[in-house]
């Protein structure tokens, strides 16, 4: 920026829950954040013009874009790399030789060694303390019932590359799989220096033992997983954030495979008051919106506490290295909501379902208690969720745009399948031979009903 140049205003919305368009405004901000919103910035609006010759909505794009890796494979998924990402890959070998992993570890700083090997530990320590155990229960003679947790055998991960890099996405991925046992672990990442060609991304995944790396993203890298490609054989379940364009293309090919959740966007809802720092508060909203896009939303019943914060936003942004992208992002998806107290703050969260949602108020614990809806929870003016994106062992990969209302973050026994073992002895049978032919006779399943009858009033029956 040159010294004539002002920089845009700060206009961070500010919204008041006594207000009587407060239902409509938070429901317009919730539709925002939502993946179903099929919202699009005006650049990615251009690229879709310019790749499909129209205007479609994220949502077309991404069936366009799985239906077609779906019937051509390998070449649909070359083309959209090279459209979409301008990459040159060659048709022969996808997968990055492994000696570019090897590479960029040998050359990384010890220092950075140092803290993976530190951050794994933390990892591994909580994802192997919270993996379900197999379960036995004998209720009665002769009955035995089993859980059994068995590992996924192959997983794919995508690592997002677009507008930041992510050796920490490898770690909060990669290692609560291997925490549950899986052998194989395919990562995507785009063709970019953010991505599958970071040397920070690159030395995380030689690392922790990843040798399969593949340098596509986007949609086309999440059809390639779903379905197969030449040189990308298809996985079981398909994991690890992305933007819309990858948040959309997970939820269409479910069903062919697994997927984690919708880890879109990054968010936070900071429920706070004048017992924590504004410092902190603006600190932690502009630590979000810099994944750009990234929404921070503040909400709070103490209005001056959003003025400190307003000042304090501009203050450190001015000091950031990504400003103008993070002052973007808070003008487009910030917001300061202001309510009535302490009860309607968590009346608020819970409509909006937020990824994070740090409680940095007096007795956040209490608080905590009130909230169901939210895919992490930060306690304390000492827990940023910087600490649960890098170091602290859950993993960050968290379900956003109001899907914390039903789905849960990535964990180690999100790559378990479990089954049921069922085994009964003949006396065990006889015991409850008379309900299971009740029901099937009410279903009309006679030879459901015989299959129980056989074995416990009838010669064959004799016999044992
Ligand atoms: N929820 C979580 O756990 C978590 C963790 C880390 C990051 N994140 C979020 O993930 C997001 C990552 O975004 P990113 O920018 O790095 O992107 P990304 O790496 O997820 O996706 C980039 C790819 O999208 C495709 N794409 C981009 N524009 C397109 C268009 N107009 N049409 C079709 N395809 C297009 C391209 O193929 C590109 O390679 C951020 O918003 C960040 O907040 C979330
Ligand atoms: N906040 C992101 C989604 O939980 C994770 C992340 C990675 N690096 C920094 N932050
Ligand atoms: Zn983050």
């Amino acid at each position: 920026m040159t010294a004539t140049e002002t920089p845009n205003p700060l206009e961070i919305r500010r919204l008041d829950a006594s207000s009587s368009q407060f239902g409509s405004q938070l429901e317009q901000l919730r539709r925002q954040l939502s993946p179903s919103g099929d919202v699009v910035s005006p650049k990615g609006r251009e690229l879709t013009q310019r790749v499909f010759g129209e205007p479609l909505l994220p949502s077309q794009v991404v069936q366009r874009i799985c239906d077609a890796v779906q019937s051509e494979g390998q070449p649909a998924l070359l083309r959209f790399s090279q459209q979409l990402d301008g990459a040159e890959l060659a048709p022969g070998r996808l997968r990055l030789e492994t000696s570019k992993l090897e590479e960029a570890h040998r050359a990384a700083a010890p220092e950075f060694l140092a803290s993976i090997r530190r951050i794994r530990d933390n990892i591994l320590a909580f994802q192997s303390s919270i993996l379900h155990t197999n379960v036995t229960i004998r209720p009665s003679d002769g009955v035995r019932l089993d859980q059994r947790y068995v590992p996924l055998r192959r997983i794919g991960v995508c690592v997002p590359g677009g507008a930041a890099a992510y050796p920490s996405t490898v770690l909060m991925t990669v290692l609560p799989a291997q925490a549950a046992g899986v052998e194989q672990i395919a990562v995507v990442a785009p063709p970019t220096q953010f991505g599958a060609y970071n040397p920070d991304v690159l030395a995380t995944c030689y690392e922790l033992g990843v040798r399969e790396v593949y340098p596509v993203g986007g949609a086309q890298a999440v059809a390639a997983m779903a379905y197969g490609v030449e040189g990308l054989p298809a996985v079981d379940k398909i994991v690890g954030p992305g933007n819309l364009f990858v948040a959309l293309a997970k939820k269409r090919v479910y069903g062919e495979v697994d997927i984690d959740s919708i880890a879109g966007p990054s968010e936070v809802v900071i429920v706070a008051d004048d017992s924590t720092h504004p410092a902190y508060t603006a600190a932690d909203m502009l630590a979000q919106a810099e994944h750009s896009p990234g929404a921070s939303l503040l909400v709070t019943w103490d209005p001056q506490f959003i003025d400190r914060v307003q000042s304090e936003l501009e203050l450190q942004l001015a000091q950031l290295s990504r400003s103008a992208l993070t002052h973007d992002s808070l003008n487009a998806f910030g917001a300061f909501i202001l309510v009535r107290d302490a009860d309607q703050a968590c009346e608020v969260t819970d409509l909006i379902a937020p990824e994070h949602l740090h409680i940095a108020c007096r007795h956040p614990r209490k608080l905590a208690e009130k909230i169901r809806n939210a895919g992490a929870t930060f306690l304390g003016p000492f827990s940023p969720v910087a600490l649960g994106d890098y170091a602290a062992g859950p993993s960050h990969v968290l379900p956003t745009g109001g899907t914390a209302r039903w789905a849960a973050g990535l964990s180690a026994n999100a790559f378990l399948r479990s089954s049921s073992i069922i085994e009964y002895s003949q006396a065990a049978l006889e015991d409850i031979a008379g309900d299971i032919s009740n029901l099937a006779t009410k279903e009309g399943l006679t030879a459901h009903r015989r299959s129980v009858e056989i074995r416990t009033h009838s010669p064959a029956a004799a016999e044992h």
